[in-house]
């Protein structure tokens, strides 16, 4: 019953999204590229194959507030409306797709904005992991937790060398929603993903190749881009809405599961983040992270050094 209901209300949007087309399409292709409120999120689209590279912009780490999900999230509601022909999901940084959550909006909340930040995030998750046009990912930088997320939400991923990814929430105290851990039982093998999120694991880019978390590696962010196109092509002979019905009834028990209780999963965040223990762990990890920043000087200049007192001794 509930299926049919899904199908049938899939159906009528992909349909409906097929015949509004042309139109709205020739205004972004006309324009080119299109900026959010803020710039926090940039859409380019390729006017040759129709593809959107969709770019993470909020220096210096793209962590996940309510302001870069709720650019992202009418991004997603644009390339629906316009029928996009693909969807390629990278980060404006040089070294991080995106650092996940931003820890700011978990730590000491304000109950009202919070409410909104994980509505948010919902609301981004739904329209990504069930999106009617295809999504690659190219993941130029590390990709922890909600970064991972994202990247797994697409049907293919391409990252480049000496990264790391992975759903790391235990090791900051924090239970993965239920709707994180079906996203990753979706990509790796069922056994792997318990091991990988109980442990918290985050895997470096070889090992996420292995272990099938990301389907290629790429020299660069454009080699990254490119791989990804060519992936999308694959889909340019295949009927648009069989491929899109395929996709969604594929991951329609996780989409449904999430939808019929939203409010259940906001009252769960709500009572994960209020427990004293996790906002003491969320505490230690922001005053960690602050203090490995201001480290960074340092222990640059520690490995410049080792540097030099390794090739002295070389020429000894
Ligand atoms: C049964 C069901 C129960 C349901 C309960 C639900 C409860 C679930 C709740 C939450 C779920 C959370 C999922 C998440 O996404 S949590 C976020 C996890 N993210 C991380 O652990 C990543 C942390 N960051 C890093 O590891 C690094 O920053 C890295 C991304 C590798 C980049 O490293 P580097 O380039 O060296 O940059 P810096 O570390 O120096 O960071 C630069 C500045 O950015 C700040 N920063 C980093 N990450 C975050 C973040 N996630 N949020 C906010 N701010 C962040 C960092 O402090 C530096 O700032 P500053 O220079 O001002 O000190």
């Amino acid at each position: 019953m509930l299926s049919s209901k899904f199908i049938h209300a899939f159906t009528r949007q992909i349909y409906h999204t097929n015949l509004i087309t042309s139109a709205t399409f020739n205004v972004i292709k006309k324009h080119n590229s299109t900026h959010t409120k803020n710039d926090l999120v940039l859409v380019d689209v390729n006017d040759k194959t129709g593809f959107s590279i969709v770019t993470l912009n909020r220096p210096p780490v793209n962590s996940l507030n309510l302001e870069l999900l709720s650019a992202f999230s009418s991004v997603l509601d644009d390339l629906h409306k316009n029928n996009s022909r693909g969807m390629i999901l990278t980060s404006s940084s040089s070294t991080v797709f995106s650092a996940g959550l931003d820890i700011n909006e978990l730590y000491k909340p304000d109950m009202d904005r919070v409410r909104k930040f994980w509505t948010s995030l919902q609301d981004c998750w739904i329209k990504l992991y069930g999106s009617s046009f295809p999504t690659a990912a190219a993941i130029n930088g590390h990709a922890p937790a909600g970064g991972c997320l994202f990247a797994m939400c697409c049907e293919y991923r391409v990252m480049l060398p000496k990264y790391t990814i992975g759903l790391n929430e235990t090791q900051l105290g924090i239970v993965a929603p239920t709707w994180f851990m079906a996203t990753m039982k979706n990509t790796i093998p069922l056994r792997q993903a318990e091991l990988a999120l109980t442990l918290g694991k985050m895997f470096k880019t070889d090992d996420a190749l292995k272990l099938g978390l990301i389907d290629e590696i790429a020299e660069n962010k454009e080699d990254a881009i490119h791989k990804c196109e060519i992936f999308l092509k694959k889909y340019q002979k295949i009927p648009q809405t069989a491929r899109a019905l395929t996709k969604q009834s594929y991951r329609k028990n996780d989409i449904m599961e999430l939808e019929n209780n939203r409010e259940a999963d906001l009252q769960l965040f709500f009572l994960a983040i209020s427990d004293p223990r996790v906002q003491s762990s969320l505490g230690k990890y922001v005053a960690f992270l602050k203090l490995k920043s201001r480290m960074k000087p340092i222990l640059e200049a520690v490995k410049f050094l080792k540097g030099i007192f390794k090739s002295k001794k070389k020429k000894n």
